[in-house]
């Protein structure tokens, strides 16, 4: 089928190359030479597009701009971004803010075919392509909440005890670590399970905004108040105001809040009287609010009366033992909305990989890989290659694309490796690391095994394999050394005086101790 890919890129040579391998490949290319024009093109053009290859490095507006205006355009076409050599961290950059994959040049047909047919293959599904988000407005509980560390168990304890009063709540956790959700789910336990929940985004709201969408207006009240307007209080008599963001108000919207929180009222703007609204104030940041205090950014009256019971969501690379629980969750929740017809599983390389990562967009990162990887699955188990941007991340990861291109901690290797020999973790010593990679001892073994024979044949000597073991542990469970002692079933003095012996650096555990 004939898809249509817009092309952005400054670089006039580059676009004639990417058109003709696009037009062999079928399809046809519409060509941009910088992000907004490429933008201008969408807003003539954008029904027809499919898929959007993008430059990062551009003048004018850049391919980070691009993808910033897409976002907020809240259009969905799947981005594939192409950078240079050596570029990997600008692509996790660009990854974290939507894209759907990445190229290095010079780009490859097979890579390019590969990367628009997967992108191809998202759109087509049930027209949804780079959020994996459940729809907002279904009713959450806590049994939704799929935890199993105890920091998150705290979590759930302390959100349980808030759901059974109106007492304003605070969440405070990076973005993604399920803010929201909690927030959604207190509603859900409490009395006013059957009111609005009714949520406003302080960020993303223009300041100039923020107190009528609050507390609304009346007609006439300023230039362009045609009409009369509720807000979201008056939305949200009754039942729950979820304030995301909360660190983002004006301080001159602060003061309208302290009162509505302090006298249960508001005052619309240009009306005469002000308002008794009922509502349960719950409040996310995923800034530091006593900091915002102390840099007079935030009201220090207003953060004692919102911040009566705070909970604090750890980000995801804190509490791990969440990991596997959620990917599971996930594995399952796709497959079942995409209605595949057998079971799909994930390899234990995979789970070791979606482990070690430190996830740096917490949960929502973590929802859109799996959805991505099962949306993209071609078997019924999902490997370590359903996963090329995350394994790029993790140093040790070697992953191979079908068409024969590598990802490791370096950058981007052409390997003789075949395709189907995708995935090589590496567990390197100090000493492998001054060698070239090593490649995995034969194509039947696990993903995340170690070696039993030597190079020669024989099998290893047991302290090797030891040495190499722990320092595996300690990178996979980025130095926590109890971590590490818990799990390699030793005590932590007997750990210390390994690593003393091996010479290992807990810091940096693929060097040698100094
Ligand atoms: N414990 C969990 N179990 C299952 N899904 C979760 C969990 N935590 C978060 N999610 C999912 O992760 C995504 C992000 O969660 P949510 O929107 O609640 O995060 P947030 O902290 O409010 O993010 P932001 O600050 O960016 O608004 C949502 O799709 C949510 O359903």
């Amino acid at each position: 089928m004939t898809s249509h890919i817009l092309v952005i890129d400054d670089d006039p040579v580059q676009r004639r190359l990417l058109t003709n391998m696009i037009e062999r490949l079928g399809h046809v290319a519409h060509l941009a030479d910088n992000g907004r024009s490429g933008l201008e093109l969408l807003e003539r053009k954008g029904g027809i597009i499919n898929v959007i290859l993008l430059d990062l490095l551009m003048p004018e507006m850049n391919g980070h701009g691009f993808l910033e205006a897409l976002a907020e355009r809240g259009i969905d076409i799947p981005v594939i971004v192409q950078t240079g050599q050596g570029g990997i961290e600008t692509v996790v950059q660009a990854m974290q803010a939507g894209a759907f994959d990445f190229l290095v040049k010079p780009v490859s047909p097979e890579r390019l075919s590969i990367a628009i047919g997967n992108a191809l293959k998202m759109a087509s599904r049930d027209g949804r392509v780079k959020t994996a988000r459940r729809p907002r407005g279904g009713a959450v509980g806590f049994d939704d909440i799929v935890s199993a560390s105890p920091a998150m168990i705290r979590v759930i304890d302390l959100a349980r005890r808030a759901a059974q009063s109106n007492i304003p709540v605070v969440l405070e956790g990076e973005s993604g670590v399920g803010k929201e959700m909690v927030a959604r789910a207190i509603q859900s336990a409490s009395e006013r399970t059957n009111k609005p929940f009714v949520t406003v985004n302080c960020g993303a709201i223009p300041q100039n905004l923020v107190e009528s969408i609050l507390f609304g207006h009346e007609k006439g009240a300023f230039t362009g108040a045609t009409e009369r307007h509720s807000g979201k209080f008056v939305d949200a008599d009754g039942g729950t105001l979820f304030l995301d963001e909360i660190g983002d108000l004006p301080l001159e919207v602060q003061v309208k809040l302290l009162r509505a929180v302090q006298q249960g009222e508001i005052e619309t703007i240009g009306a005469r009287q002000p308002q008794k609204v009922n509502v349960r104030l719950i409040s996310a940041t995923n800034k530091d609010l006593i900091n915002e205090v102390r840099e007079g950014r935030f009201r220090e009256d207003l953060y004692y009366r919102l911040n009566v019971f705070p909970i604090t969501i750890p980000a995801l690379r804190r509490r791990k033992e969440d990991i596997p629980v959620l990917v599971r969750a996930f594995v399952e929740r796709f497959a079942a909305e995409q209605r595949l017809n057998q079971p799909l599983t994930l390899s234990s390389g995979a789970m070791a990989l979606l482990t070690a990562y430190d996830w740096p967009g917490n949960i929502r990162q973590l929802e859109n890989a799996i959805f991505r990887a099962v949306v993209l699955a071609e078997g019924n188990e999902l490997t370590v290659r359903d996963f090329p941007q995350i394994a790029t991340q993790i140093p040790g990861y070697v992953v191979a694309d079908r068409s024969g291109f590598s990802w490791g901690e370096a950058g981007p290797e052409r390997r003789l490796a075949a395709a189907d020999r995708a995935v090589a973790p590496r567990v390197e010593t100090g000493a492998q690391e001054k060698t070239a990679p090593r490649e995995p001892a034969s194509d039947t073994r696990p993903e995340n095994a170690i070696a039993s024979l030597s190079e020669g044949g024989d099998v290893r000597k047991l302290a090797e394999v030891e040495e190499e073991l722990i320092r595996f542990a300690l990178k996979f469970y980025r130095g926590q050394m109890s971590q590490v002692a818990r799990k390699l079933g030793i005590g932590r003095s007997t750990l210390y005086r390994k690593l003393k012996d091996y010479g290992i650096d807990p810091d940096n555990p693929l060097r040698d101790a100094a």
